[in-house]
C-alpha cells in the first residue's frame, strides 16, 4: 500500500540570524506569494530570539515556524533553556529535537531526545526527530543499525497518536558539501520506513521522513524525488531566500 504524504521543507538556521536576516524571510515570502504555489509545507526554525518575527512575517506567505530544540520539562529552574510550551506560546508549530549538533555538543542521549519529543507533543508541537550515522559508522557498514537504534530510542510511544517527523541527517554530510549516493539515501529511507511501519502499524506509512545534509539547489531535485524522501531539513542553503526557494520549488 502506498500512502501519499505531502512534502515538507524545513530550514534550520542554527545559530545564524540577527534581525537583519529577516530581510531574507521577507524575500522568501515574496517569492512564495508571487511564484507558483509551493507543493511543500515550508517551515523555518530560526534562533529563538527572532522566532516571533518569523511567525508574524511568515504568516502572510504560509511559512510556518519551529524551534531548534526544547527542554524535557515544561518549566522550572533551567537557566538558558526553552520549553516546548514557550515555543508554542511564541507561535511555533514544530521543533527540531536530537539534532546531531546537540547530541554531540550537549551529549544528548536517545532517551533525552525521546523525552524532548514527548514534551513537544505535550505542548501541541510537531517534533522533527533527527537521526543519522557518523562517517566511520557508515564506513564500517553500521549505518542502518545505528539509525535503527536511534529510531527505537528517540521516538516516543505518543507518535502512534500524534504527528512526528523524522529527519535522516548523516552527520558526515552536514555542512560538508558531501551527500550519500542516491542509492544510499533510498535504502536508508526505505529501512526507516520499514521500522516506522513495524512499530506504528497503519500510522507508519504516513510519517514524513526528511533528508538533511548538504541539501542544495543543485542536488535537491534528485534527492527529493527519491521514494520515501518526504522533504528536506536544510541548513546552510536555507539562509539565502533564493537558494531555499529553489529547493522548495524542486519538490
Ligand atoms: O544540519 C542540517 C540541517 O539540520 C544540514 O545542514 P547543511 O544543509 O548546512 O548541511
Amino acid at each position: 500500500m502506498t500512502t501519499t504524504i505531502s512534502p515538507l521543507i524545513a530550514g534550520n538556521w542554527k545559530m545564524n540570524g540577527l534581525r537583519g536576516s529577516l530581510d531574507e524571510l521577507t524575500a522568501l515570502a515574496g517569492m512564495l506569494t508571487t511564484g507558483e504555489a509551493p507543493r511543500a509545507l515550508v517551515v523555518i526554525c530560526p534562533p529563538a530570539t527572532i522566532l516571533s518575527e518569523v511567525v508574524h512575517q511568515g504568516a502572510t506567505a504560509g511559512i510556518l515556524a519551529g524551534g531548534q530544540d526544547c527542554h524535557t520539562e515544561s518549566h522550572g529552574a533551567h537557566t538558558g533553556d526553552i520549553s516546548a510550551g514557550m515555543l508554542a506560546d511564541a507561535g511555533a508549530q514544530y521543533v527540531i529535537v536530537g539534532h546531531s549538533e546537540r547530541r554531540a555538543d550537549h551529549g544528548e542521549t536517545d532517551a533525552q531526545v525521546c523525552a524532548k519529543a514527548e514534551a513537544a507533543i505535550g505542548a501541541g508541537l510537531k517534533p522533527i526527530i533527527c537521526v543519522g550515522e557518523t562517517e566511520s559508522q557508515r564506513d564500517s557498514g553500521d549505518a542502518e543499525n545505528v539509525v535503527a537504534a536511534q529510531l527505537a530510542g528517540s521516538i516516543p510511544e505518543a507518535a502512534s497518536q500524534h504527528e512526528v517527523i523524522i529527519a535522516y541527517e548523516p552527520i558526515w554530510a552536514i555542512g560538508t558539501g558531501r551527500t550519500p549516493t542516491i542509492e544510499d539515501i533510498s535504502s536508508m529511507h526505505a529501512a526507516i520506513r520499514e521500522k516506522l511501519t513495524a512499530r506504528f502499524a497503519e500510522k507508519g506509512p504516513s510519517i514524513r521522513i526528511l533528508y538533511g545534509g548538504s541539501l542544495k539547489p543543485q542536488n535537491a531535485r534528485e534527492i527529493l524525488a527519491v521514494e520515501n524522501v518526504n522533504g528536506g531539513l536544510v541548513g546552510g542553503a536555507s539562509l539565502l531566500a533564493k537558494d531555499f526557494y529553489t529547493i522548495i520549488s524542486a519538490v
